[in-house]
């Protein structure tokens, strides 16, 4: 038995070149979009590409490398072995050098293509050829796809470099916002929502770039100058980095019958995205029309799914784009995102956002992005029209899937079996006008409290909106919301196992939906200053922290992170709002 333990534990990746024998690529060669001469993937000059699944990319490794930080326990569910993140062939890899990688891993890694929709709008502009066919990865290069234990995954440098889809920026990107990214992943895995993985983080002790941000304590909504940053690569991980924007190039190639052979690789990539992503729930033996189907529903699931879970624990992605929608149905790109503090159903990070893309109206832009998936996938249905007629009835649908889906999510967080929809309002408005703390309001609730003393914790005093009188609205709301959860609990059962519920139990669970750590701006800020400065112990402490958020933790890590925002830090640049992802 202990044997049997420790060889299930035991780390079975130790080396690159373990690793190198789970190399396994599912890429679609025959659909290249490179011509030939183009196959060693050194051509980074912005070029329009017309067709195909991916472009060869070599990346370009960031000048002397230093480890930051690796996930432990990604590492750990890929049976890697810890040292292997600081192993000289591993750091070389994953900081952007592929010429020396041990076979059959390839020496040249990929990019692809996408194109935007923004809110259900199709654009092209932001293609510096105008027509879609240079916009994509501009600096996303994937270097590995391996099989491991039965599952198969991509390995993707963020910031490897420019590709040929850079439209004349750098490629690279910054330690702030790698750290950024790279605890984000490691938060939202632990949070249990679907995200692309973090892998590795490690940054340049050389060479720098210049962005623009913010000086300290502005309060100006754009940087105002440009500073000189470190230069670093993150590794994500995803079963494909498929995004709908991708679907939605070909898609319009195949409307527009752009080239010959556009419907048949939109057909080529939709298969493709089925195996990548969804092999477990739709079967191989199926049509292509029934799989179209299938893959939108699933999708439509797991969407509606996603969003709900980024709304219970505070996410506001900023920026949900087609491009930034991954098809598989994980989030993707922590780049405008943030966690709120202040409750505000318009809470927006991002400020290039724009309200269409604020914490609550994230089922909205998700219903958007849904619908350029089906109108990208509707070609392939064009010679059926009860199938077109399904489709659209999967779009119609969404609103109403997305809708049952929060009522359930807000009835979990308020540890109520069903939704009711006045204590809901009331609750809302009384959030607004306090305002709370969103995390520490839910977290405290998950008590069970008998008076509304201990919410009070969550209540940022100095900003009420209407202070008069809520005391007792707030007294009123509890003693509805406890007549249906608190005093008759003993005599409640769960309608699937028939056991009675006891106020412990719901309080548990609760528990179990309302983190009680959440990844705010404020923390990130020293920890990739520190960072900046070459100490990554918060980066560190930070990961050990938001890698745990529903436990409670030590008194020192709740008296450090389980905290409202200090006044000091609202409406700063770069604290409560940024403007720049890169
Ligand atoms: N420094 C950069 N060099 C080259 N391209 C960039 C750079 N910054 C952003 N881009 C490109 O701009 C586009 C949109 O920006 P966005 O912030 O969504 O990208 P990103 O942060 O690189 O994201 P993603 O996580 O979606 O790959 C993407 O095509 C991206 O690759
Ligand atoms: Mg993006």
């Amino acid at each position: 038995m202990i044997n049997q333990l420790s060889q299930e534990t035991s780390p079975t990746v130790a080396t690159l070149d373990d690793l190198a024998k789970l190399a396994n690529y599912s890429l679609m060669d025959t659909l290249n979009g490179d011509p030939d001469a183009k196959q060693n993937g050194i051509d980074y000059v912005p070029r329009q590409v017309f067709t195909g699944h991916y472009v060869p990319v070599k990346p370009t490794p960031i000048e002397d490398p230093e480890y930051v930080a690796h996930s432990k326990t990604f590492f750990s569910e890929l049976g890697f072995a810890d040292s292997m993140a600081q192993s000289a062939d591993f750091v070389r890899m994953f900081s952007g050098d592929i010429s020396q990688v041990p076979e059959p891993m390839r020496k040249v890694g990929w990019a692809c293509g996408y194109a935007l929709s923004i809110f259900g709008t199709e654009y092209t502009q932001q293609c510096p050829f105008g027509t879609g066919n240079g916009y994509g990865d501009g600096r996303a290069v994937s270097v590995l796809e391996a099989v491991i234990k039965g599952q198969r995954w991509e390995m993707q440098l963020k910031g490897g470099g420019r590709t040929p889809y850079c439209r004349g920026a750098d490629g690279r990107a910054v330690l702030r916002s790698s750290v950024r990214e790279f605890l984000a992943q490691e938060h939202m895995h632990a949070l249990g929502v679907p995200t692309s993985r973090s892998l590795s983080l490690y940054v340049s002790k050389t060479e720098t770039v210049k962005r623009p941000w913010y000086s300290q304590g502005s309060h100006s909504p754009d940087p105002d100058r440009l500073i000189t940053e470190a230069v670093a690569i993150s590794t994500r991980v995803a079963p494909s980095f498929i995004r709908v924007g991708q679907l939605e190039l070909f898609g319009r190639r195949a409307r527009k019958q752009e080239h010959p052979k556009a419907l048949e690789e939109l057909e080529q990539l939709m298969l493709h995205l089925v195996e990548r992503e969804y092999a477990d729930v739709i079967d191989q033996q199926l049509t292509s029309a029934e799989k179209v189907l299938l893959l939108a529903r699933e999708f439509r699931s797991r969407l509606t799914s996603l969003v709900a879970n980024w709304i219970r624990v505070g996410y506001c992605q900023g920026n949900f784009n087609s491009d930034n929608c991954a098809a598989g149905g994980f989030t993707l790109d922590y780049g405008p995102f943030g966690f709120c503090d202040v409750f505000n159903p318009q809470y927006q990070p991002w400020t290039g956002g724009g309200q269409h893309f604020a914490f609550l109206n994230q089922p909205v832009a998700a219903e958007r992005n849904f619908l350029m998936f089906c109108t990208a996938l509707s070609p392939l249905l064009a010679s059926k029209p009860d199938d077109l007629e399904q489709l659209q009835q999967l779009v119609n649908g969404f609103s109403t899937e997305m809708q049952a889906q929060m009522e359930q999510m807000w009835a979990a967080k308020l540890g109520l079996s069903t939704f009711h929809p006045a204590l809901f309002n009331e609750l809302e408005t009384l959030m607004v006008q306090t305002p709370v703390d969103y995390t520490i309001f839910f977290r405290e609730l998950s008590a069970l409290p008998s008076d509304i003393e201990p919410l009070k914790k969550s209540f940022y005093q100095d900003l009420q909106r209407a202070p008069e009188g809520l005391d007792l609205r707030w007294s009123a709301w509890l003693t509805q919301w406890q007549s249906l959860v608190g005093s008759s609990t003993e005599a409640k059962t769960d309608a699937k196992t028939g056991q009675p519920h006891t106020r412990e139990e719901i309080a548990r669970q609760m528990k179990l939906v309302n983190p009680k750590y959440s990844l705010r701006e404020w923390l990130l800020v020293p920890a990739y200053s520190q960072a900046s400065e070459g100490d990554y112990s918060l980066v560190r402490e930070l990961q050990a922290v938001m890698t745990q958020p529903y436990a409670e933790q030590s008194q020192e890590v709740e008296d450090k992170y389980y905290r409202l925002k200090a006044s000091e830090f609202f409406a700063v640049g770069g604290l409560s709002y940024l403007s720049c992802s890169s």
